[in-house]
């Protein structure tokens, strides 16, 4: 068997499509323009690449994007004075701290000054609770992107194994919520997990998010499976000449791809869901601020 190709790119496309259709019915019809702010302390040139990237495609799709670009030696206490400002600001309806932060600001307290409200990333201790208790809440763009990729691929997911493996905050666990919202059987694996080959084997539905490069080989797929790649890891690549690097995922593509029912590629997968989510999630913000009927096919 071949896999079928999860086109992430592609439907990301689609994702931001309708984005942009519920922001013009939001301006023609409400005089509202949905506002996205996205935060970032220091200078990391990959978070720089993607804080561009937000907010070019921020602005393709109708919505305002602020920027705030903060000195890498910021204090917490400045920094939270930023949080505060947009929390008020009654124009920005989502707000993004790029993560990492620096090693001397407290991420959980800094994620937590967020207005649970305007937290498109989903990572408010509140969201978190919320997800966790299948309440309305904000969803994590990564998880919510892959599950808009296996809904759209399998229909229903109802009854069907699913491992993921990583424990992260950030996707793991709430990946692990969603797929359970949607009556998966689940199992979150990690490194501690015993006999893994054998865990993920037994799925129907894998997602990797461990963030090693290529560390789960075509050998651990079921035949048929599908498998979700979320890992972005770039190695070098003798291979293109002295110096350069590829993007691989957390996943051996050619031999999962060999024996697996879907994947999604890296890059092209996963990633460009991400952003597309964060859209989503500022209109379905917006929406919710105003009191309007949440937008439809953009939330879990
Ligand atoms: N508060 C916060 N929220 C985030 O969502 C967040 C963050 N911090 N910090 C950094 C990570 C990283 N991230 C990515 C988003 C899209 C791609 C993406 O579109 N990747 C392309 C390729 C990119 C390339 O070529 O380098 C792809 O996979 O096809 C990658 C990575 C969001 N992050």
């Amino acid at each position: 068997m071949t896999a079928q190709v999860i086109d992430g790119k592609a439907f990301a496309a689609t994702v931001r499509e309708k984005v942009a259709g519920h922001v013009a019915r939001l301006k023609e019809e409400h005089g509202i323009t949905p506002g996205l702010a996205v935060v970032l302390v220091g200078e990391d040139p990959a978070s720089q690449v993607y804080v561009r990237s937000k907010g070019k495609q921020t602005v393709e799709a109708g919505m305002n994007s602020y920027e705030h670009k903060l000195e890498a030696d910021t204090s917490e206490a400045d920094l939270l004075a930023v949080v505060d400002q947009l929390n008020n600001d009654p124009n920005v309806h989502g707000i993004l701290v790029q993560l990492p932060l620096p090693g001397h600001l407290n991420e959980d307290l800094i994620i937590n000054s967020i207005a649970p409200e305007k937290d498109v990333d989903g990572f408010h201790i509140s969201n978190v609770g919320l997800l966790g208790t299948g309440q309305k809440s904000m969803v994590p763009c990564t998880p919510l992107g892959c599950l808009m990729m296996l809904r759209d691929h399998h229909g229903s997911l109802s009854g069907m194994d699913a491992v993921v493996i990583g424990r992260s905050n950030i996707v793991g666990k709430p990946m692990a919520q969603l797929l359970l919202g949607d009556s998966c059987t689940v199992t979150i694996a990690h490194s501690r997990t015993k006999d893994l080959p054998e865990v993920v084997r037994r799925a129907d539905i894998v997602v990797a998010a461990v963030g090693r490069p290529e560390m789960v080989p075509g050998d651990w797929i079921k035949e048929g499976a599908t498998v979700i790649d979320v890992g972005i890891n770039r190695i070098d690549a003798p291979e293109k000449g002295e110096g350069k690097t590829r993007l691989v995922g957390d996943v051996h593509y050619e031999s999962a791809a060999a024996v697996a029912g879907a994947i999604t590629p890296v890059p092209g997968g996963v990633g460009p869901m991400t952003i597309a989510c964060l859209l989503a999630n500022t209109v379905t913000a917006c929406c919710r601020a105003n009191g309007l009927a949440e937008p439809e096919g953009l939330t879990a």
